[in-house]
C-alpha cells in the first residue's frame, strides 16, 4: 500500500516538535528513561506515524508533545510556542484551541447528538468556528446522514469518525491521534486511516499518529521509529511491507514484548492469509 504524499510544497514549517526529550518516571531501582533524547519534528501539512516496539515510548513521546506530559528535560514546542514556558491555565488554552485529539477510546458525550459532539470543544471554548469548515468536514467524514443521531445509533467506526470531526472542527495546528484503530475491526479502521489521511492531503492538515500496526502505519506519509526511548530510524512513503520488515529488525535489535510480537504476526497474517 502506497500513498502519495504530494505535499511537499506546503510544508511550511513543524507544526510540532521535541530537541533533547528526556522522560524519566520514577527513580533510583525503579526509574525509568521512556524518552532518551529524542528530537523529532512533525511537520504541517503532513501525516507522521510514531512506531516502535511496545515500551519504546512512543505514547510518552506523544503526551510530552501535545502537552498532555511534562518533560523532565528537553523541550516541546506547537509552531514556536515553548510548553514548557506556559502555565497550567495558557496550557489548557493551547491544547484547547491548538490541538486535536483522537484516541482509541471515541470519547464522545452520549447525551449529544453527532452534530453538537463534533461542535463540543468550539461550544466549551465560547468559539462559532467556520461554518464552512464544518460542513466541510463532515462530509470528508460522511457523517451528512448521521448529524441528529446520538453516538449509541452508531456503528464503531462511526462513533470514531465523529470522534476525527471534532479534532479537526477547531483547525487546530495539529491532531495527535493515540492507537485510533485499536478498538475497531480492520475495515472500519481503514475508514478511518482513509480519513486522517484525506483531511491531511485534501484539506492541509497535520496528523501525528501512534500505532503499533504496519498497516495503519502505511497510511502516513513518513513513519519514525521509536526503540527504548531513541529516535532510531525515519521513512518515506512507507508501506506495510516495508514498515513490517523495519519492525522485524527490531526482533535481532533487542528484547521483544508479547504485544510486538502479536503485532507483528497480526500483520504477517493479514498479509498472507491462510
Ligand atoms: N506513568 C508511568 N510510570 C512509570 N513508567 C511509565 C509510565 N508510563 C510509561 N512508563 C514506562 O515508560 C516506557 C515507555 O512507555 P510508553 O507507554 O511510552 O511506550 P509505548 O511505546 O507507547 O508502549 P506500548 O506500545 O506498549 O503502548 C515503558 O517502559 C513504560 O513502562
Amino acid at each position: 500500500m502506497t500513498h502519495a504524499t504530494g505535499t511537499a510544497s506546503v510544508i511550511t514549517g513543524a507544526a510540532a516538535r521535541v530537541v533533547d526529550a528526556v522522560k524519566v518516571y520514577g527513580s533510583g531501582d525503579t526509574e525509568v528513561r521512556a524518552l532518551d533524547g529524542v528530537g523529532v519534528a512533525f511537520p504541517a501539512g503532513r501525516f507522521t506515524a510514531i512506531m516502535g516496539p511496545s515500551g519504546s515510548g512512543k505514547s510518552t513521546l506523544m503526551h510530552c508533545a501535545a502537552g498532555l506530559d511534562t518533560l523532565t528535560s528537553g523541550a516541546a514546542f506547537i509552531g514556536d510556542t515553548e510548553l514548557g514556558a506556559l502555565g497550567d491555565k495558557r496550557l489548557t488554552m493551547l491544547r484547547r484551541d491548538r490541538i486535536g485529539f483522537v484516541f482509541q477510546a471515541f470519547n464522545l458525550l452520549p447525551t449529544l447528538t453527532v452534530a453538537e459532539n463534533i461542535t463540543l470543544p468550539l461550544d466549551l471554548a465560547g468559539r462559532r468556528g467556520d461554518p464552512a469548515w464544518t460542513d466541510s468536514l463532515i462530509d470528508v467524514v460522511g457523517l451528512r446522514d448521521r448529524l441528529h443521531h446520538r453516538p449509541a445509533e452508531l456503528s464503531g467506526g462511526q462513533q470514531q469518525r465523529v470522534a476525527v470531526a471534532r479534532a479537526f472542527a477547531g483547525r487546530p495546528d495539529v491532531v495527535f491521534a493515540d492507537e485510533p484503530t485499536g478498538n475497531l475491526d480492520s475495515r472500519s479502521g481503514a475508514e478511518v486511516l482513509g480519513l486522517l489521511a484525506d483531511t491531511v492531503r485534501e484539506l492541509g492538515r497535520t496528523v501525528v499518529m501512534v500505532t503499533h500496526d504496519p498497516v495503519a502505519a502505511a497510511y502516513a506519509d513518513e513513519v519514525v521509529f521509536l526503540a527504548d526511548g531513541r529516535l532510531v530510524d525515519r521513512m518515506e512513503a512507507p508501506t506495510a511491507d516495508r514498515v513490517l520488515d523495519r519492525m522485524q529488525r527490531f526482533v535481532g535489535e533487542g528484547p521483544r514484548s508479547p504485544r510486538t510480537a502479536r503485532s507483528l504476526n497480526d500483520t504477517a497474517e493479514r498479509k498472507n492469509p491462510s
